[in-house]
């Protein structure tokens, strides 16, 4: 069974007292048994004091980007093994404010799901179409060709990545993707997947819909069958309205 996967993206935001009040309401809100795995993803500033907030909750950690190499004269880059000693256990790789604001190219996001693998941080592979695309119908093929070159000679076991399908028209304009729209994408997700691997392994990933998503809307992405959770942005700033995506929409 696929596991449901409802992740945190804070983007640029929150200093640290902000994180440390942050993470103890939020042990606070999910503190009864979560149907969910939840992964917050902080600025790199935050990571090792939100790790150690949290850690005694089942809440885990993510980061936003990595760097390809271990270690090394890279200036201003983070590696896994730096993620790892700070408690990561997840890494956000190829969201689309990095294509889009930073020029990353598949071939880098490449590099990056193969370091996160080989140091066994669970990369949240990020994947979506603009909105040109869209409306001149090649989000599907926009999609695919950021699968098979992201996943060029990369291997995978169950349980080593999940995939977030995020339209880059949807994400922070309040504007979320129809729940059928969505679906109908991850499901063609799904497919790509079952041809890159196997159909056995594509059944085996937790796909995350991104985008605009709220707490009056996750009840309807999370009831399609091939959505598997969610990546939140804007809306896991708040602590209340992040738990309340947690359980679905329901107050707590
Ligand atoms: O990583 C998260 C996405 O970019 C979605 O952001 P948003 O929920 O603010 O639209």
């Amino acid at each position: 069974m696929r596991k449901t996967v409802i992740a945190a993206n804070w983007k640029m935001h929150k200093n640290l007292s902000e994180t440390e009040e942050y993470g103890q309401k939020l042990m606070t809100l999910l503190a009864s048994p979560l149907d969910a795995e939840v992964v917050i993803c902080p600025a790199f500033t935050s990571l090792q004091v939100l790790s150690k907030t949290l850690e005694k909750s089942p809440v885990k950690i993510g980061a936003q980007n990595l760097f390809w190499e271990n270690s090394g004269a890279y200036t201003g880059e983070i590696s896994a093994p730096l993620l790892l000693d700070c408690g990561c256990r997840y890494v956000i790789v190829g969201h689309s404010e990095r294509r889009h604001l930073m020029n990353e190219s598949d071939a880098s996001i490449n590099r990056k799901l193969k370091a996160a693998l080989n140091n066994s941080l669970i990369p949240i592979f990020c994947v979506g179409e603009t909105l040109p695309e869209r409306q001149n119908n090649m989000a599907r093929q926009v999609i695919k060709e950021q699968l098979s070159r992201g996943l060029d000679e990369v291997s995978l076991t169950e349980g080593k990545i999940v995939i977030a399908y995020e339209p880059v028209w949807a994400i922070g304009t309040g504007i979320n993707a129809n729940p059928d729209d969505a679906q109908e994408m991850i499901a063609f997700i799904r497919e790509t997947l079952a041809g890159l691997y196997n159909m056995e392994l594509a059944q085996s990933i937790s796909i995350l819909y991104g985008g605009s998503v709220k707490t009056d809307n996750i009840a309807d992405f999370m009831d399609k069958k091939d959505i598997d959770g969610a990546l939140v942005g804007g809306a896991s700033l708040n602590v209340h309205d992040f738990a309340r995506i947690v359980r679905l929409g329901k107050d707590v």
